[in-house]
């Protein structure tokens, strides 16, 4: 426990009884769970395997993995629980699937997957935002922990009634096709935990000791979870900060940390003030922005870190000026803190925005550069077509009830499987009450078809069946690569690619597949699916020496030298649709987030105008800039004097450059 400080001591020493760990950004939250794992392990209170961390990105659960993995002697840090809520939930259900109606391989739905089985159970022809409203409708009951029954039992008005109707359908639909969705990734474990004692007892054994980093972001049914296996003993340490709760559009509730204190009388609360990430000027600039929030028990964060430099503000002409001059900007920080005989450390460089929008303007002007970067969130790459082409095989081979996955892989590549004869087999399925692939697989059923689809359909049935055999034997890695062959996904995308270069890029994407799935103890396309599905919540982690760009939601609890923040204009953030909706101290805590993951320097910029709709739209600084002290800030043109310094070393570092290009 070697450089802890006294209270971050503390709280990893308490180990009899629940701990809460509250704090501002930086101060150590996340340390105190890494040296607390180690410390549970290591003084025999806890074996790893009756450990579980529930982190928010792939990235920390890396990290913890192998810091414990250093501290401990043997393999037994492969043996802790570091997971997602969703992912520890997944667990839950897959090892208790048939206590929940469902069977071995079951599907996961995706956003996508459940929007269609809406549009289908609503009537003909209903809009898109109909179908948002009645998925936003029957998340939120799930995440009230609600079963259609209870939601019907709890609705008030006629419209209430109506979607917990549609909840009902839309439940035995993901029945039918033995699958759930995100949602009961948290709603089924927590419905089999209170209820069923002996599931709980189990699970009661095979987690210990429970630690919750980012607790501020639970929703209510992710809190129910939590309360389920801690039990009333609570044996947990939750760690978060209020000030961080920037999840509340998806249900997260940041009452859960004060409820904590009403469930548990014996919690123990710590506090840690000391901030050992940022800059001085980084971070008082944060600490005024967040005095605007009410708060109850203002906390206080200081740092003996040094000033550092101020934060520069930018303001560009539109978004692809402001592009343009990052990269450049970038460039230039790469080559000044290039150590001798090392690589430019890009990947101590990060660009952070409110929307994914705000990317493509970004990814060119670094493109233009060769600057290597890696745009995360983990839909970039889930979200590409191919992608999803191979995910709805997996899920297929693992899951033959799954009627969507069905539609999608029989349809990629095509394969003379028309609309009409999906129709027709459709109505065959749902009379002989079997799902699609299976009547795509019966022979009495193809003679009810013409020729030319049977041949098709039983076609894709034997490759189907081919692919499942070799699921039961080959490595995920390898069976990801037969299946891009066997199924002609390859074959086919490559002649969707207009050249060589291109193909080679999206091959990528589907060869590396298999990568992104790094439980070593999990194999077969269901958990493969299962894991991939799961990354749309996560991150791929590890993605070498590149630069970053990310959302600011998605840059919770990571930290980088140099933090570029763009698009900081009144609209984009705060957000324009927080503005009516009274959401603006949640954007606020949104931009506190995204200035307190700067270690060293930090840039902000924002755009005078944008196009909007093909016309030119003037944009205003965000008002937050208003609200940091101008002392720690350095406004273009505003200091001529810093300016023409600076732009005298940009030149001479430059010029050193191409001489040192020169000499090699
Ligand atoms: N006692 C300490 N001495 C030196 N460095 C520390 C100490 N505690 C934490 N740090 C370092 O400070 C940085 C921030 O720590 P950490 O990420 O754990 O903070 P956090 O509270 O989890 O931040 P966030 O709120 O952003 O999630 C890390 O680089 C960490 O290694
Ligand atoms: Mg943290």
């Amino acid at each position: 426990m070697h450089g802890l400080n006294p209270p971050q001591r503390q709280a990893v020493l308490h180990t009899e009884g629940p701990l809460l760990v509250l704090a501002g950004a930086g101060s150590g939250k996340t340390r105190v769970i890494i040296e607390k794992v180690a410390h549970l392990i290591q003084s025999g209170r806890y074996p790893a395997k009756r450990i579980a961390a529930i982190t928010f990105t792939n990235k920390s659960a890396r990290e913890m993995r192998e810091r414990v993995g250093k501290r401990i002697k043997g393999d037994a840090a492969q043996d802790l629980t570091v997971s997602t809520f969703h992912a520890l939930g997944l667990k839950i259900v897959q090892i208790d699937h048939a206590k929940l109606g469902l069977r071995r391989g079951f599907s996961i739905f995706d956003a996508d997957d459940s929007s269609a089985q809406l549009k289908d159970l609503l009537p003909p022809g209903s809009k898109p935002d109909v179908i948002d409203a009645a998925k936003h409708l029957i998340s939120r009951a799930k995440n009230a922990g609600l079963s259609p029954a209870q939601a019907a039992e709890a609705s008030r008005s006629t419209r209430e009634r109506e979607a917990a109707a549609l909840y009902a359908r839309y439940q035995q639909r993901l029945s039918a096709f033995n699958a759930v969705d995100f949602d009961d990734l948290i709603r089924l474990p927590v419905q089999l935990l209170e209820t069923d004692d002996e599931v709980r007892m189990a699970w009661r054994e095979r987690i210990g000791y429970l630690l919750v980093d980012e607790c501020q972001d639970t929703n209510d049914a992710q809190y129910r979870l939590l309360k389920a296996i801690a039990g009333d003993a609570g044996q947990f340490t939750c760690v978060g900060d209020d000030d961080q709760s920037i999840y509340a559009w998806r249900g997260a509730n940041p009452d859960n940390l004060l409820s904590l204190g009403t469930d548990y009388p014996a919690l123990k609360i710590v506090k840690l003030e000391q901030n050992y990430r940022c800059s001085n000027r980084v971070l008082r600039a944060a600490n005024a922005l967040i005095a605007n929030n009410p708060h109850e028990h203002p906390k206080t964060l200081w740092s003996d870190a040094a000033d550092g430099e101020r934060i520069r503000v930018w303001e560009c002409r539109d978004a692809a000026h402001e592009a343009d001059k990052v990269a450049a900007e970038i460039q230039f920080i790469a080559q000044k803190h290039t150590a001798p005989d090392a690589p430019p450390p890009w990947g101590e460089i990060c660009i952070l925005f409110r929307g994914n929008h705000q990317s493509r303007a970004l990814e060119k002007a670094l493109q233009l550069l060769r600057i290597p970067y890696h745009l995360s969130g983990g839909t970039a790459f889930l979200d590409r077509g191919e992608v999803k082409d191979a995910l709805a095989w997996l899920r297929l081979l693992a899951n033959p009830d799954d009627d969507a996955a069905f539609l999608r892989a029989v349809q990629s590549p095509n394969r003379g499987v028309g609309a009409g004869t999906l129709a027709k087999l459709g109505e065959l399925a749902a009379h002989a009450h079997v799902p699609l692939a299976r009547a795509a697989e019966s022979i009495t059923l193809a003679k009810q078809l013409p020729a030319r689809a049977a041949n098709a359909l039983q076609g894709f049935a034997s490759l189907l069946h081919g692919l499942r055999n070799d699921a039961r034997t080959l490595p995920p890695t390898e069976l990801v690569r037969k299946l891009n062959e066997r199924s002609g996904l390859l074959a086919a995308l490559q002649a969707s690619c207009k050249d060589e270069a291109q193909f080679k890029l999206r091959r990528r994407n589907l060869d590396e597949l298999a990568d992104w799935f790094d439980g070593p103890k999990t194999s077969g396309p269901g958990e493969l699916a299962a894991a991939l599905a799961l990354l749309s919540h996560a991150d791929k982690g590890d993605v070498g020496n590149q630069v970053r760009l990310m959302s600011m939601h998605a840059s919770k609890g990571l930290e980088f030298r140099f933090v570029f923040i763009v698009g900081v204009e009144d609209g984009n953030l705060p957000h324009e649709a927080s503005l009516d909706e009274g959401r603006l101290d949640e954007e606020r805590r949104l931009f506190y987030v995204g200035i307190t993951r700067a270690k060293e320097r930090l840039w902000l910029s924002h755009a005078k105008e944008a196009q909007r709709w093909g016309d030119k739209l003037r944009l205003q600084p965000s008002r937050f800039l208003d609200e940091l002290p101008a002392d720690e800030l350095q406004r273009d043109g505003a200091d001529p004097v810093a300016d023409a310094a600076q732009k005298a070393e940009r030149r001479s570092t430059s010029l050193a450059n191409i001489r040192a290009m020169l000499a090699d």
